[in-house]
């Protein structure tokens, strides 16, 4: 019980939380709601950045050292009155004013985040002290994209918060997963210790439109092999499972758990649960029924199975995702050949 409440994040704050610009409480001047996204350049954050600028009351600030993001993802808001891009690395400080912070600067590829394995350590504990004392400095609330990578080769199935993990401490992906592990905590101190308002996702395998297409992920790898005429490379035993969700339902997601009351961690992902085979058949019969699915060799510590439980999300965001599989890879098949510029054979 013990564990559980801890998962839930119910230790009490000592102190109160730092106190947001004056700004925020002026009588005359509407202030729009100044947002951090680091790592908004990338994937997911690019998606989040789209939807955050529709609101009109929002000023965005996306910081991004550009390692595995581009300022092409960004491309429609560079020039807009309401958007900053600032090149930075967040394993610096950072000293800007704003209200909230969506922390996301960090690969999320296996084949990214073990380039440079030390890098990614820094990035996921500097990354997020310097992110924490900003967030302390100007009063602001902090999110952090967590993963279900905390959960290692879970020996519970599905996964819940309440669940600590079997995390190898030493291994390849340990860089990722125990960086992610530290940067959790790190919330949770400053929260207890300085009442920071923190707002933790456990995120499951995302993916969608904009993904790199070289990023080496599964989803993105099968789609471009499939439309290049390729084989399906299923790594080994092809039995593992993973649950993938739709990046427009994940946005949706991370925004409602940073506008909400609770800090989390909460998993954000979809439950529905694919080997690595049945996806394979599922991108074959939708994109290219002509191509091979050819068995590669795995990489270390791989995990085997993966579903998060997402009971909370829904009790305390009403919150669950609404893309189902076959129709997020039509939607990503789209954009991936416009940029591959392979249009769909028309049938004759
Ligand atoms: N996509 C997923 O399936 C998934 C799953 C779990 C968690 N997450 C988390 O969500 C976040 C975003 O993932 P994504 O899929 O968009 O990945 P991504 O690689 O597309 O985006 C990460 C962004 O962070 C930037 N970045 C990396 N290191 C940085 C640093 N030191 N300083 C500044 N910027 C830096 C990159 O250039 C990139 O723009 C990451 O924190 C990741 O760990 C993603
Ligand atoms: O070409 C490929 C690539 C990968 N795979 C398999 O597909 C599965 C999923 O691998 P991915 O590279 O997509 O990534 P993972 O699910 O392991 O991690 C992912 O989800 C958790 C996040 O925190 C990570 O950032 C994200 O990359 C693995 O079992 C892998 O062995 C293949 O079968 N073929």
């Amino acid at each position: 019980m013990a564990q559980k409440d801890a998962a839930n994040g119910n230790g009490a704050t000592t102190r109160p939380p730092p106190t947001p610009s004056p700004i925020r409480f002026s009588k005359f001047f509407q202030a729009n709601m100044r947002i951090l996204v680091t790592g908004g350049a990338g994937f997911i954050g690019s998606h989040l950045v789209d939807k955050l600028m529709e609101n009109e009351k929002n000023e965005v600030i996306v910081a991004d050292n550009f390692f595995t993001g581009s300022k092409d993802n960004l491309k429609k808001w560079i020039g807009h009155p309401r958007f900053e891009l600032i090149r930075h690395d967040v394993t610096e400080p950072l000293l800007v004013e704003v209200d909230q912070i969506y922390h996301l600067a960090c690969p999320a590829s296996p084949i990214f985040y073990k380039h440079n394995p030390v890098k990614t350590i820094k990035t996921n504990v500097i990354g997020t002290l310097n992110m924490l004392g900003l967030a302390k400095r100007v009063g602001a609330r902090i999110l952090l994209t967590s993963t279900s990578e905390v959960y290692g080769d879970p020996l519970e199935h599905p996964q819940t918060e309440a669940y600590w993990g079997n995390v190898n401490p030493i291994g390849v992906r340990s860089c990722y997963d125990e960086g992610k592990r530290v940067a959790e905590t790190l919330m949770f101190d400053y929260h207890r210790q300085h009442g920071i308002e923190i707002r933790i996702a456990r995120i499951f395998n995302t993916y969608g439109p904009r993904m790199n297409i070289d990023d080496g992920r599964v989803v993105s790898n099968f789609i471009a092999q499939a439309i290049r005429g390729e084989a399906l490379t299923v790594q080994k035993p092809g039995t593992q499972t993973r649950s993938f969700c739709y990046v427009a339902d994940m946005v949706n997601g991370l925004m409602k758990l940073m506008n909400g009351d609770n800090t989390g961690p909460i998993n954000i992902g979809n439950p529905g649960e694919f080997t690595m085979l049945e996806l394979a058949e599922n991108v074959k019969e939708l994109i290219n029924p002509e191509v091979t699915v050819t068995m590669t060799e795995n990489t270390p510590d791989d995990p085997r199975q993966r579903k998060p439980d997402i009971t909370k999300a829904k009790e305390v965001l009403d919150w669950e995702p609404k893309v189902v599989l076959r129709d997020g890879l039509v939607l990503m098949e789209d954009d991936f050949r416009e940029r591959l510029a392979v249009p769909k054979k028309t049938k004759a």
